[in-house]
């Protein structure tokens, strides 16, 4: 067991600002009492800051994220009808329908770099296929410099199909996109030992060490009119991203000075510390989470390529397939007379790969008419059986 304590309350800390982990990658939520302070409509009050904490970081290298509500907000001055807090779910469709390109357009304007939407719902997150099209399609974005702005695509996800609120969605895109930080932005300082807005006395936790139930136990739901889940959502999605080797953090996106602060490595928030390595994390994810779909069997320099060179698999190493996996499942990777080799997430599917045994890369389009990427398995997305920490692999049962 960790022997740390789970929290530390600001009495225990020393009350200067937390060092922010170092981070290449991040994913920013903005919470909908940021984007519309006054319950609705879009204002720039807190977002120039935000804006401005963005453009500054990938101005210095890094690759930013932004998870944005708002739509639902931003859609209410539009609405004939609805009133704050007694809307139906086709309201809320409605209006994040028209919210959803009046919140793209305000971000837009306070960037000089191009931005994409992109909407999700819990299926897209679910399904492998759609899983992996999505986190190419967020990659190839941060390859180009532009900033993806995610939101659930509320107006087409019936309830069933959400994931409900955004907080957890941004854990979950922290994962698609293998960041290594999640900030999430609201409108309160972090997490206090009670709500503050019911609990004047409430005292801040500057840091989280383990998420457990004694931690779950001090949140309380959104009070707000446009805010969805409160601090327990929030919680489980600093949760997900922990267990993930992602640190997250909650910070007060209404106050320009801890924003600014973020700029000089200056975290005041509450720090959530990542509980596992992002690296070692995803391949136990591959290795014992992920089902496998399928097997690819491939020749003796493959193998070496795969395990001397740490190169990605190449379809010219692959002889033959079994199983009817589709692109984004786990395939095992075996070798006819060493067995098991490992396991990865393949980029093709079986209907596809099997025109492609053998073949050199530069032929894939030819041969299937497209090209999702020149490699069958990437690097990153495959774990090897004589690997450290991961060694024996358990073989899928025939
Ligand atoms: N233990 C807690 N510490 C801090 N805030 C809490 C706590 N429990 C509940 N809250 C509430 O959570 C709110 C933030 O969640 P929410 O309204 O959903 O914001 P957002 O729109 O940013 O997601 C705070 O304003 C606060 O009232
Ligand atoms: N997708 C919704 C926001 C849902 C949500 O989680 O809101 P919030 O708690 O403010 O982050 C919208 O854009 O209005």
């Amino acid at each position: 067991m960790d022997p740390r304590p789970s929290l530390t309350s600001t009495t225990e800390s020393s009350g200067l600002p937390l060092a922010l982990p170092e981070w290449k990658r991040a994913v920013i939520k903005v919470g909908s009492a940021l984007v519309a302070p006054d319950g609705k409509g879009c204002s720039t009050q807190y977002l120039l800051s935000l804006a401005r904490f963005i453009t500054e970081s990938k101005r210095t290298g890094k690759e930013v994220v932004l998870v944005s509500s708002g739509a639902v907000a931003a859609g209410m001055p539009l609405h004939p009808r609805v009133k704050a807090g007694r809307r139906s779910l086709i309201e809320k469709q409605a209006l994040a329908a028209i919210g959803q390109s009046m919140l793209m357009a305000h971000w837009s304007r306070l960037f000089d770099f191009p931005c994409a939407q992109i909407l999700l719902t819990h299926d897209d997150l679910l399904h492998r296929k759609r899983f992996v099209n999505a986190k190419n399609t967020l990659l190839e974005l941060l390859k180009i410099g532009v900033l993806p702005i995610v939101n659930e695509n509320d107006s087409v996800a019936v309830e069933e199909l959400k994931v409900g609120d955004n907080d957890n969605l941004a854990a979950h895109v922290a994962v698609l996109a293998e960041a290594d930080l999640l900030l999430i932005f609201s409108d309160i300082d972090g997490l206090f030992d009670a709500d503050p807005r019911k609990h004047p006395g409430a005292v801040l936790i500057p840091e989280v060490h383990r998420i457990d139930e004694e931690i779950f136990a001090l949140a309380g739901g959104s009070v707000s009119s446009v805010g969805t889940g409160g601090m327990i959502t929030k919680l489980q999605a600093a949760a997900k991203a922990s267990d993930r080797g992602i640190h997250a953090a909650i910070l007060n996106g209404t106050r320009g000075e801890s924003v600014e602060a973020l700029l000089r490595g200056h975290l005041t928030g509450t720090l959530f510390h990542r509980t596992a390595n992002p690296r070692t994390a995803k391949k136990h994810w591959i290795s014992h989470a992920l089902p496998c779909q399928g097997r690819i069997w491939v020749d003796q320099g493959a193998v070496r390529a795969l395990s001397r060179e740490g190169a990605s698999l190449l379809p010219s190493g692959i002889s033959r397939l079994e199983g009817t996996f589709q692109r984004g499942d786990a395939v095992e990777i075996h070798h006819e007379e060493r067995g098991l080799v490992g396991k990865g997430i393949t980029q093709y599917g079986a209907a596809d790969l099997e025109k492609l045994c053998g073949c050199k890369s530069a032929d894939i389009r030819g041969l299937l008419g497209y090209a999702y990427t020149d490699v069958i398995i990437h690097r990153n997305d495959l774990v090897l059986c004589d690997e450290p920490p991961l060694e024996g692999i358990a073989t899928a049962p025939r």
